[in-house]
C-alpha cells in the first residue's frame, strides 16, 4: 500500500494570478441520444476560471459530469443540469460553464418519386452555456442543397430561342418537328450551371426542445432542392424540375431561409449563412442574414 498522498497541482496557487475565460477539454468522444438514435459525438466541456489565484480547474469533474449525456435523451434541461454540475464541482473557482456537442444527425430521406429512401448526415453542434446563472442554448446545423443560377438559366433560354430561330427560320412549324427538336441536344443547346450549396444555421432557441429535425425540414422545404439520397432516373428528373422551379442566387436562398425561420416558434434569433460553391467561378457566392425576435 502506498502511503504517499498524490500531489494535486491544480490545488496549488497560480504563480501569475489571472482569471481565464474558458478552461476545459475539447474533442471528448461520447455517445448521445437524439430522437431515439444513439449517435457518436464529441464534446467540448469548459468553465471559466474566475479565481485567478487558483492554478487549475478539475478536468476530471467536468469529464465525469458528461456521463449523464449517454444515458438520457439530449434536451436543453439535461444540458443545463450538466452545466450546473460543472459549476457545483467548481464552487469558488468558476462562475460560468460551457458545453458544445458535435454530431452528425442521421435522417432517413425518401426519394422524390421512386419508393426508395436513404440516410443523410447533417452536421450539428449544440452549444449550451450557463453564464451569470443565465442559461442559453444554441444550435448550429449545416444543410446541403443544390442551387441553379437564375442568370445562367435566362442566358441559356435565350440561346435556345436563338437556336430555334436559326433552325425554324422560314419553315412552317410542324408540331412533331418542334417536339423532336425540344428533345434533342441540338435544340437545347445550353444548360444553366448548378452548384452544391450549403446553408449554415446558427439558431438561438425558445423553449425546452431541440427541434433539429423540424429546423432541417423547414430549411429543406424553403429551398426546395435538398440533395438526395437514393436516386433512380425518375427521381433525377424530378430533381431537375425542382431545380428549374427554384432558381436561386445566394441572396434568394438567404431570403427564403430568413422568412422560413422567422415563422418557426422554436427560433428566438438566428444568424444564417448560405454558401454557393460556384461552378462558374473558382470562388463561392455567399450571403448572410441575422434576425432577433423582439418580445411581443
Ligand atoms: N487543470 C488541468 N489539469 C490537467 C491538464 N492536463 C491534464 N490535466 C490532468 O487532469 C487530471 C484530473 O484533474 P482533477 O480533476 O483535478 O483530478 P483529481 O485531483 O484527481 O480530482 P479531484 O479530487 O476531484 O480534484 C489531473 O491528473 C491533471 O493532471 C491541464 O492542462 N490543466
Amino acid at each position: 500500500m502506498n502511503a504517499l498522498t498524490l500531489p494535486d497541482i491544480a490545488a496549488q496557487a497560480s504563480r501569475q494570478a489571472l482569471p481565464l475565460d474558458w478552461v476545459g477539454m475539447c474533442g471528448i468522444a461520447l455517445p448521445i441520444l437524439i430522437d431515439g438514435q444513439r449517435l457518436a459525438a464529441t464534446a467540448d466541456a469548459g468553465v471559466s476560471l474566475d479565481d485567478g489565484a487558483a492554478r487549475g480547474i478539475h478536468m476530471s469533474r467536468l469529464y465525469l459530469a458528461l456521463e449523464m449525456l449517454d444515458q438520457q435523451p439530449l434536451t436543453p434541461a439535461l444540458l443545463r443540469t450538466v452545466l450546473q454540475r460543472f459549476l457545483d464541482s467548481h464552487e469558488g473557482l468558476s462562475n460560468n460553464a460551457y458545453l458544445r456537442v458535435h454530431t452528425d444527425l442521421l435522417l432517413k430521406r425518401p426519394a422524390l418519386v421512386s419508393p426508395l429512401a436513404g440516410w443523410k448526415g447533417y452536421p450539428v453542434s449544440i452549444e449550451a452555456r450557463l453564464e451569470n446563472q443565465m442559461f442559453h442554448v444554441e444550435l448550429k446545423i449545416d444543410v446541403t442543397y443544390s442551387s441553379t443560377c437564375p442568370c445562367s438559366a435566362a442566358l441559356a433560354r435565350q440561346l435556345i430561342q436563338q437556336q430555334f430561330l436559326d433552325d425554324f427560320a422560314n419553315t412552317p412549324l410542324q408540331h412533331e418537328d418542334v417536339l423532336t427538336w425540344l428533345g434533342s441536344a441540338n435544340g437545347i443547346v445550353a444548360t444553366p450551371h448548378s452548384q452544391r450549396s450549403s446553408a449554415q444555421l446558427h439558431v438561438q432557441l425558445n423553449g425546452e426542445q431541440l427541434p433539429l429535425t423540424e429546423l432541417i425540414d423547414t430549411v429543406e422545404a424553403a429551398l426546395g432542392t435538398a440533395v438526395q439520397t437514393a436516386v433512380k432516373r425518375a427521381d433525377e428528373q424530378a430533381f431537375a424540375l425542382a431545380n428549374g422551379q427554384n432558381l436561386m442566387f445566394c441572396e434568394d436562398a438567404a431570403r427564403r431561409l430568413n422568412l422560413a425561420l422567422k415563422r418557426s416558434d422554436a427560433v428566438k434569433a438566428f444568424h444564417l449563412k448560405v454558401v454557393h460553391a460556384e461552378s462558374l467561378h473558382a470562388h463561392d457566392a455567399v450571403a448572410e442574414s441575422r434576425w432577433t425576435r423582439h418580445p411581443a
